[in-house]
């Protein structure tokens, strides 16, 4: 079917049988659907070679599944899918196609933009980059002084800085020792100072990493870099300390910093969807050519099943079949995110910014208003520690939360029997959160402990466990380059097949300018002392920085 305009999707048939569907399934519980179907985990799982989605605990049967792939074709996914594969400008606000996944191809596939394949610019690039890392790893870029370079710092925010940030961290383990990465993005000097602090000025090199270069946090942070630089160094000597990742090469120029040492990218590319870019380069310096590879290869190896697997089989489809039935036709407000790796302990950040700067849209592409909820609120924390702080609220709380766990199969760092007890802790939430405890349950539990009478009144009712929590296991047989590119782009795609149901664009961010306009207008009045003319609050709270803040 041709794709409706946005607006029309909630006027569907199928989206009125959604509704109709969520109130005559809701009082079911997971629990009976786990014993009606033994086979309910190999009905509702989708493995990738070694990438495993479990979404068996989600409040679905057969015929959910069915209506929300009915949904996804009346949205017309498949050609979405198909315009964003053939670089059509389906960022439609900027005109813009979308083609991350060009980042990440191979030698023989081909991503054209404006008919123009652009697969081998992106391999010229990758290989100036590599080329780069290659030097600084082994000690062939020198500073000033003539010795090697001990510590990147990266200066960048939003997807210049938590993409590459969340991977330094995963592929820790595959990194080389002899280089440390740092990553500055608060205009908060403290993140800046409490970096440079263990730095040499003559053996750290600066990345400064921004896709417009003009973001004032990273040309604030870029500049005093430069000035904690020059204390010790000359002007001349900044062209081996500080490059650049952009698009903008005047800026850059303006920056000071030699075009020879920029590394480009282009408008095509997403700012939250540009860690395989150059903006992955201090990664690449951390872990070299060949895991980037690998990291690359996973997200390509996601992205032809994206666009090859029927949607019943598709794990980032039905990742977001899963996201639009809890957001839109559940009203779940919250979709949380609980990896079990120390590695992953960022994921939830930069799932912050890929799902919320995507699709926290109110109006459709096309301006037009929409009458129904769409990006939920992404947060979440590494596993177990998630546990021991707001697990209370998702077991016996009020709210509908749908959770991600994300389950590496081995350690990175094998201790003992930390990683046993902590697949253990990652099952047992996803169980008990869709088990429960029913009253029976507690009730009996309470008397084996020997509790009665008063007490048991008292306490039966706190000992329930509603469960029916719907969850998703996303299994890695360990964390690596591979799999987190693959887990990477899953989430990427998922975030684009919601956003094409709702009808939104999920690649501008207008919401974010308004904002920096009035950080822009106010930063020089906390420094004055004329008449303000905002509100009350902002009004008071600026005279009260003017007497006391500094
Ligand atoms: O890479 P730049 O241009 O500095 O932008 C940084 C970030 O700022 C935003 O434009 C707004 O937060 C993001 O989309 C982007 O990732």
């Amino acid at each position: 079917m041709a794709s409706l305009l946005a607006n029309d999707i909630n006027l569907t048939p199928v989206w009125a049988q959604l509704h109709h569907h969520q109130r005559a399934t809701r009082p079911v519980h997971m629990r009976d659907l786990f014993e009606a179907d033994p086979q309910r985990f190999e009905h509702f799982s989708i493995e990738l070679d070694g990438f495993l989605l479990d979404y068996s605990k989600n409040r679905v049967t057969a015929r959910t599944m069915e209506l929300l792939t009915e949904l996804a074709r009346t949205a017309g996914l498949g050609d979405w899918m198909r315009r964003l594969r053939d670089g059509e400008p389906v960022n439609v606000s900027e005109h813009r196609a979308v083609m991350h996944m060009a980042l990440r191809a191979g030698e023989h596939d081909h991503y054209c933009v404006d008919g123009i394949d652009v697969v081998p610019d992106v391999h010229a690039t990758l290989a100036r980059c590599f080329d780069f890392a290659r030097r600084v790893r082994d000690g062939e870029w020198l500073g000033h002084d003539g010795r090697r370079i001990a510590d990147v710092v990266n200066i960048g925010i939003g997807g210049s800085d938590l993409g590459p940030m969340l991977v330094d961290s995963a592929l820790r383990p595959f990194a080389s020792e002899a280089v440390r990465v740092h990553f500055v993005s608060n205009l908060d000097g403290a993140q800046l100072m409490q970096t440079l602090a263990h730095c040499d000025p003559a053996t750290t090199l600066f990345i400064v990493a921004s896709k417009s270069f003009t973001t004032p946090e990273t040309l604030a942070n870029a500049e005093a870099a430069r000035d904690w630089f020059l204390r010790t160094a000359t002007a001349a000597d900044v062209a081996r300390h500080f490059v650049a990742v952009s698009t903008n090469t005047p800026a850059v120029c303006r920056f000071g910093i030699d075009p020879a040492n920029m590394f480009g990218f282009w408008d095509w590319v997403g700012g939250r969807y540009s860690v395989w870019s150059a903006i992955g380069l201090p990664v690449m310096i951390a872990v070299g050519e060949a895991h980037f590879r690998d990291f690359l290869a996973g997200a390509r190896e996601m992205d032809a099943h994206f666009f090859s697997a029927p949607f019943e089989r598709n794990i980032p489809v039905v990742m977001g079949l899963l996201g639009v039935w809890y957001n839109t036709f559940y009203g779940a407000h919250t979709h949380a995110i609980m990896p079990y790796s120390q590695g992953l302990a960022r994921l939830p950040a930069y799932l912050q910014q890929l799902d919320m700067e995507s699709n926290g849209k109110r109006v459709g592409r096309y301006g037009e208003k929409l009458d129904f909820d769409t990006g939920p609120v992404i947060w979440g924390e590494v596993g177990v520690n998630s546990q021991h702080a707001f697990f209370q609220l998702l077991h016996q709380g009020t709210r509908l939360v749908p959770c991600d766990f994300i389950l590496p199969l081995s350690s990175q760092y094998p201790v003992g029997d930390h990683h046993r007890q902590l697949v253990a802790n990652c099952l047992a939430q996803t169980e008990a959160l869709m088990r429960g405890k029913t009253v029976a349950e507690a009730l009996a539990q309470l008397e084996d402990e020997g509790v009665s009478g008063d007490t048991l009144d008292m306490l039966l009712p706190q000992k329930v466990f509603p469960g029916n929590q719907p969850s998703n296991t996303l299994v890695l047989d360990a964390l690596c380059p591979r799999s987190l590119g693959m887990l990477l782009a899953a989430y990427e795609h998922k975030v684009f097949v919601e956003g094409v149901i709702w009808g939104i664009n999920s690649f501008d961010q207008w919401g974010v300018e308004y904002g920096k306009l009035l950080a822009r207008r106010i930063a020089p009045e906390l420094a004055g002392n004329g008449p303000l003319s905002h509100d009350g609050s902002t009004n008071a709270l600026i005279e009260r920085y003017r007497r006391r803040g500094q």
